[in-house]
């Protein structure tokens, strides 16, 4: 128990999915004080935030950091824009509602990288357990809107579902009979374990008043007035943890509390926790802050003048996203509506008879990959050994022999005189990292994704477009576009193959953040990279957790958010059954 009610037994910094799903839980106990730090505001009536056609209306605004990526050295130092949720709700908040949970084989793989219980059965039950289903009335049958018995939930606090923004009639045939001519089956329900096939994906939304379903409607306002043991700080940011002058008897570092600074005050204050602190401050944030309280990596806290407490390299390394862009195609309908088509591609759809040439030239070029993303990253923060055994990991994983992982996705956005197809390489073998570069919180980490840092992901981006112009070329969506609005066939000239040098230049102009990145304070095995455990806690601390999206073992082929939720609901139980984990 704690002294009194300024100490609470949880501090949780960032109220995103991740966040609220622990402060949901954990405080379901009245005899356990939890305190939620969130930097940013409530937004229960921002229409940005709840209507179901705001997506996009929300970015660049008060409630997303909007942050600055690094100039990435491969795309000729550009940098970019890397939206990120600030509120309440965190990214659910800005998002786009996309529903699309995993491949069954990436989750299993996650048990071997040192986590013992961490298999898609066991998520499987916390994406059911926490999802509240709200089956599609006929008229949305016949849109396109499927799923299969058993694979979603009823009674949980994620409302999915869809919309009656539905893309008008005739869509979903339209595209799901060029899928078939295409050689990619329907798969009625993605979010069963396997994701390949075309299929239509359901929202995070409320279906019958029609608004959207973030983090916050679904796991605080509902009980916001029911919990006088949770506290919610809002427009406060956590500037760093706290540390006990002693040690444990292992000689972990012990959290007692976090500094915190609130929008309207630039005193610094202390908050304190008895039991644990806990980062949910999303991948681009919670290794920033284990570096300000002194856990990373020597070689970059030295030289900003912070003194390591833990020496624990892997923070902030392993950072990876996704390659965004699209190909677009006049179109003499008007479509309406709003789309939720996707063709999720394996890498036999994507190179098909070129598949084993090109894995062996991946196998050949491994070692080389390892030593680039070494020679990348800050002194000693990874090794050959391990990326190259990452590296493959991944490798065997996509290009198994009847490998189901999916490589790329294609998201079909029918519209005004337009189609277009936005895709995006799933599982990019280039690897950067997040780190700090000043002493001073308020300052954003320096974002180094490593976009197109090995040639091989250029290599597959350019031939998931090649495919992209095929579907266009085939009947019968062919029969509904006329020419190609972008790239257009003077930039990319149509016969050009995946490894034409005008692909290549033209995806390092085009190139977009897909805003999943991952794996910033890897759950691992600390010897393979990893900061922290099963259970979330930080090698070389006693009491303190990351959980976000951050942990991710490996990037997913899903969108995130589904799979967030449902992480932070097991390590959340984990916490709750007393398991403090190593
Ligand atoms: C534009 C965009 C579109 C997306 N579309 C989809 C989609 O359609 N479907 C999907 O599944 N996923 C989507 N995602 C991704 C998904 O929303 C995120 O991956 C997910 O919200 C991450 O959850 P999290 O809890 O890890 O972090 P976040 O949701 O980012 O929450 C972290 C919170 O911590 C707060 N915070 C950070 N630092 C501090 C600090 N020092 N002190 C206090 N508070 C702090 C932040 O303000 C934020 O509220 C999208 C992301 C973006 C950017």
């Amino acid at each position: 128990t704690c002294p009194s009610h300024q100490v609470f037994n949880y501090i949780i910094v960032g109220a995103g999915p991740a966040g609220l799903v622990l402060a949901n839980k954990l405080s379901a106990n009245p005899n356990v004080t939890v305190a939620v730090i969130e930097a940013g505001d409530e937004q229960y009536t921002n229409p940005n935030v709840t209507r179901i056609d705001a997506f996009g209306l929300a970015l660049n605004t008060s409630i997303d950091w909007s942050y600055t990526s690094a100039p990435q050295k491969y795309l000729s130092d550009k940098t970019l824009t890397y939206y990120s949720g600030k509120a309440l709700g965190g990214t659910t908040t800005i998002n786009g509602m996309t529903y699309l949970r995993a491949e069954k084989g990436q989750i299993d793989a996650w048990e071997g990288l040192g986590n013992p219980g961490w298999s898609w059965d066991a998520l499987f039950k916390y994406y059911k357990e926490q999802e509240k289903f709200q089956v599609p009335d006929a008229e949305k049958v016949r849109n396109g809107a499927s799923f299969e018995e058993g694979v979603h939930g009823g009674k949980g606090e994620v409302k999915v579902g869809w919309s009656s923004l539905f893309m008008e009639d005739g869509v979903f045939e339209m595209l799901r009979e060029t899928s078939a001519n295409m050689g990619i089956a329907w798969n009625k329900d993605p979010n069963g374990g396997r994701m390949g096939g075309f299929s239509t994906w359901p929202f995070t939304l409320d279906a019958e008043k029609e608004i959207r379903w973030d983090a916050a409607r679904a796991l605080y306002y509902p009980i916001a007035h029911t919990r006088p043991n949770l506290y919610v700080f809002l427009n406060t940011t956590a500037t760093r943890i706290l540390w006990s002058d002693s040690k444990a008897t292992d000689g972990d570092v012990v959290a007692t509390g976090v500094e915190i600074v609130t929008s309207t005050n630039d005193t610094r204050q202390t908050l304190q926790a008895c039991e644990e602190v806990i980062l949910a401050a999303g991948s681009l944030r919670s290794p920033a802050l284990l570096e300000h309280s002194g856990i990373g990596n020597p070689s970059v806290l030295g030289p900003i003048g912070i003194e390591t407490i833990v020496d624990l390299p892997s923070v902030g390394a392993n950072l990876q996203d996704q390659p965004n862009m699209a190909i677009s195609y006049a179109s003499l309908t008007n479509w309406t509506g709003y789309p939720c088509f996707v063709s999720y591609l394996t890498a036999a759809d994507i190179f098909g008879a070129n598949l084993s040439a090109f894995t062996s030239e991946l196998s050949a070029n491994i070692s080389a990959y390892a030593a680039q993303i070494v020679a990348d990253a800050p002194e000693n923060e990874t090794t050959t050994a391990i990326e190259e055994a990452l590296l493959k990991l991944q490798a065997d994983l996509v290009f198994a022999e009847n490998g189901t992982v999916p490589l790329a996705e294609l998201l079909w956005a029918p519209g005004a005189g337009s189609i277009t197809c936005v895709f995006w390489t799933l599982l990019p073998f280039s690897k950067g990292n997040v780190h700090i570069t000043s002493p001073e919180a308020a300052q954003q980490p320096a974002i180094n994704p490593n976009f197109l840092q090995l040639p091989i992901d250029t290599l597959i981006q350019a031939a998931a477009a090649v495919k992209v112009r095929k579907y266009f070329a085939t009947a019968p969506l062919s029969s509904h576009v006329t020419v190609e609005v972008a790239p257009g066939l003077g930039v990319v000239p149509k016969d050009a193959g995946w490894r034409d040098e005008k692909w290549v230049s033209w995806i390092k102009q085009e190139y977009n953040p897909n805003y999943h990145p991952v794996s910033s304070a890897a759950m691992r095995r600390r010897e393979w990279g990893g900061v922290v455990d099963a259970n979330g806690m930080v090698y070389g601390s006693r009491n303190v957790r990351v959980v976000d999206a951050g942990v991710f073992p490996t990037q997913i082929s899903g969108h995130l958010s589904a799979s967030v939720y449902a992480v932070a609901g097991k390590i959340a139980d984990a916490i709750i059954a007393g398991k403090k984990g190593k």
